[in-house]
Formats: C-alpha cells, sequence, structure tokens
C-alpha cells in the first residue's frame, strides 16, 4: 500500500469555537493507482492532503505514506512524495528554470543533474523552449504544468495533485489529464483532490468521496455510479395539467423511484430507463396526453453524490454555506 491512514481527524481552534475539518478518515491507496478525493468546497479534501504530506499534523489517527510512518518519519514521507498545492509553488518574477533547480536542491539534488532531470520534466510535460521564461509570462496550462514538474523533480512515487485543474479552459484540462496519466504510466501513484465530477470519471480509478470531513463513498466511477439506482428519466409535457396524471402512470410502474413533477415536467428514477419507455409512452399516449420531449440519462458521479449526501456537488448553496473562513487562531 502507498498510502494507509486510520482514523485520521484535524480540528482548528477559531474564535468562532473549534472546527472539525477532518472527523476520522480511513483510506488505503494502491501502488500505481490513480485515486481522486472528490467532495464539495469545505469537505476536508485539502485538510487530509495537507496530513499526509506533512504539512499540518493530525489531530488524531495515524498512517503510512510511501512506506514511512507519518509520525515518526515525517521527512522520510517527505523525501518521497511530491506535493503540488493548490495555490501553486513557483513566484511571478522567477526564470521558470531557475524554480526547478532550486526546488530540487532543497531536496538534496546537485545543480547539474537538478537542471538535467528538470529539462527532461519540460520536455515531458510539453514545456520545451519555457526553460528561460518568468513564470509570470506562461499561460494558466503551462504554470499548472511547471507546479507540476516542481512537484516531481526528486523523483517521488507518490504525488498528491491539490485541485490541479481548477481555472485551467477545457482544452488545458484535457491535456492535463493526459500528462497525469503519463507520470502513472512511469510508475508513480497519484492522489488527487478535485470537485469536478468528470474529472475524477475520465481519471482516476478509484473514488473516495468526503464529506462534512468524512468519507460517504469509495469505488470505481463505474461502480459508484451502479450504486445509484437506475436512470433518471423526464418527460416533458404539452400541458403542466397533465403533470398529476402522467405521474400517477410513472408511479405505476415497476421500480420506478424519485417520482417528481415540476412544472410541465416529470422526473422520475427506474431500471433500464431505454427499456420501459416504448410501453410507458404507449400508456400516456393511450390517455390522450402530449408529450414534447423525453430525456434519459445514465447515472452520472453527481447523482452518485447527491444519492449519498442528499446534496448536489454543484449545488451553489453548499458551497456558500461551507464558504468560511476563519483562520485558524494560535493555540
Ligand atoms: N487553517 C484553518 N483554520 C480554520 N479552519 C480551517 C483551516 N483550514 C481549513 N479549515 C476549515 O476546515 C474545513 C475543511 O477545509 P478544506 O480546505 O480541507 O476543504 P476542501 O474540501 O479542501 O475545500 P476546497 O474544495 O474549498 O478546497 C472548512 O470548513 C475550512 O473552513
Amino acid at each position: 500500500m502507498m498510502i494507509e491512514a486510520r482514523g485520521l481527524v484535524r480540528t482548528f481552534k477559531t474564535r468562532r469555537g473549534p472546527v472539525q475539518a477532518v472527523q476520522g478518515v480511513d483510506l488505503a491507496v494502491a501502488d500505481g493507482e490513480i485515486v481522486g478525493f472528490l467532495g464539495p468546497n469545505g469537505a476536508g479534501k485539502t485538510t487530509t492532503m495537507r496530513m499526509l504530506a506533512t504539512l499540518i499534523q493530525p489531530t488524531s489517527g495515524t498512517a503510512t505514506v510511501a512506506g514511512c510512518d507519518l509520525a515518526k518519519d515525517p521527512v522520510g514521507v517527505r523525501r518521497r512524495i511530491g506535493y503540488v498545492p493548490q495555490s501553486g509553488s513557483t513566484l511571478p518574477e522567477a526564470i521558470a528554470g531557475d524554480e526547478v533547480v532550486d526546488h530540487a536542491r532543497l531536496y538534496g539534488v546537485p545543480k547539474a543533474e537538478a537542471a538535467a532531470r528538470g529539462q527532461r520534466l519540460f520536455e515531458e510535460l510539453d514545456l520545451q523552449g519555457l526553460w528561460r521564461r518568468q513564470c509570470k509570462t506562461l499561460s494558466g496550462g503551462q504554470r499548472r504544468r511547471l507546479d507540476i514538474v516542481m512537484g516531481l523533480i526528486h523523483d517521488p512515487k507518490l504525488i498528491f495533485l491539490d485541485e490541479p485543474t481548477t481555472g485551467l479552459d477545457p482544452q488545458a484540462r484535457a491535456n492535463l489529464w493526459e500528462h497525469i496519466r503519463g507520470l502513472r504510466a512511469r510508475g508513480a501513484t497519484i492522489f488527487i483532490t478535485t470537485h469536478y465530477l468528470d474529472e475524477a470519471d475520465a481519471l482516476c480509478d478509484r473514488i473516495l468521496v468526503i464529506d462534512h470531513g468524512k468519507i460517504v463513498g469509495s469505488g470505481s466511477p463505474e461502480e459508484l455510479k451502479q450504486q445509484v439506482s437506475g436512470d433518471g428519466v423526464r418527460l416533458e409535457l404539452a400541458d403542466a395539467a397533465q403533470a398529476p396524471a402522467v405521474s400517477k402512470i410513472v408511479r405505476e410502474l415497476d421500480g420506478a423511484v424519485e417520482v417528481e413533477a415540476e412544472g410541465d415536467s416529470v422526473g422520475f428514477r427506474i431500471p433500464r430507463g431505454g427499456a420501459v419507455l416504448p410501453s410507458l409512452l404507449r400508456s400516456i399516449d393511450a390517455q390522450g396526453i402530449e408529450l414534447t420531449g423525453v430525456e434519459v440519462h445514465r447515472p452520472t458521479l453527481d447523482d452518485v453524490f447527491l444519492t449519498m449526501t442528499g446534496r448536489s456537488l454543484r449545488d451553489d448553496d453548499a458551497t456558500a454555506s461551507t464558504e468560511p473562513a476563519e483562520k485558524e487562531v494560535a493555540a
């Protein structure tokens, strides 16, 4: 196992009282996996990752990271991991290549070797020609890839990436996913936080879902989606007044759940949605009710999250209510 954590807890003291950011997290990450840590803002993703990367101490709990005990050998952990923070780690005025070499020297890599490794990584991450550029002149995607070079320069076997694609345009995101897959192909294990469902879906072998400081689900993207009961179906009606009649027909279907009428549409979930549609449409037609549209969708990770937590990952309210941030006061 590359990471094994038991009962990780982190409480922050703030003026308004203690904030229990992480409340007893157990997790295991195997060698060579890409594991996604998914959850809404304020769920405890960064705090958990910073504990595993030795940047803050757990209030309680234990972990082994990259073969070293987190409490007894934090230096050993630090030597074996790369950590790419959300905010990036390069100074705007600095020259990209100098930042990389200086960073490598912190790990005891000799200067000439640091430059050689750095330039190799620049090629691998599509940054060739940018070694002498000031960091502030790089595009968002290039700067994120430079952050990743910094995290890789000492050849870590475990890489933590905190929301690596936040703020990037779709093309730069897809490009970065390719590079992240490339890191795994070179034998690295990757632990990545994100609140983008499509990112977790496209990139990760396994997903851990965290909410309010606790793990609420785990599995491959497919396994998680199978936990949601069936496909989503939405019927659009020509006349909203007929929604109750359509809801009644839908409720009589075997396996239909979460039947809800909203204005001129009726939504529900049912296993194998596509297969039940023909007879459903005939029943609706037989009652002289006109439909203007029908949609069937396979469960998404957002549905998974909704099923697990009763909230949508994209729920703006959820984002707003956890936007906090009274900073920790000195103990
Ligand atoms: N230094 C700190 N002092 C006080 N509270 C903190 C501190 N760091 C985090 N918290 C609180 O702990 C909770 C979890 O925060 P954390 O940053 O781990 O969440 P997150 O899931 O990474 O969110 P985001 O997606 O916004 O990065 C939040 O309520 C946050 O306000």
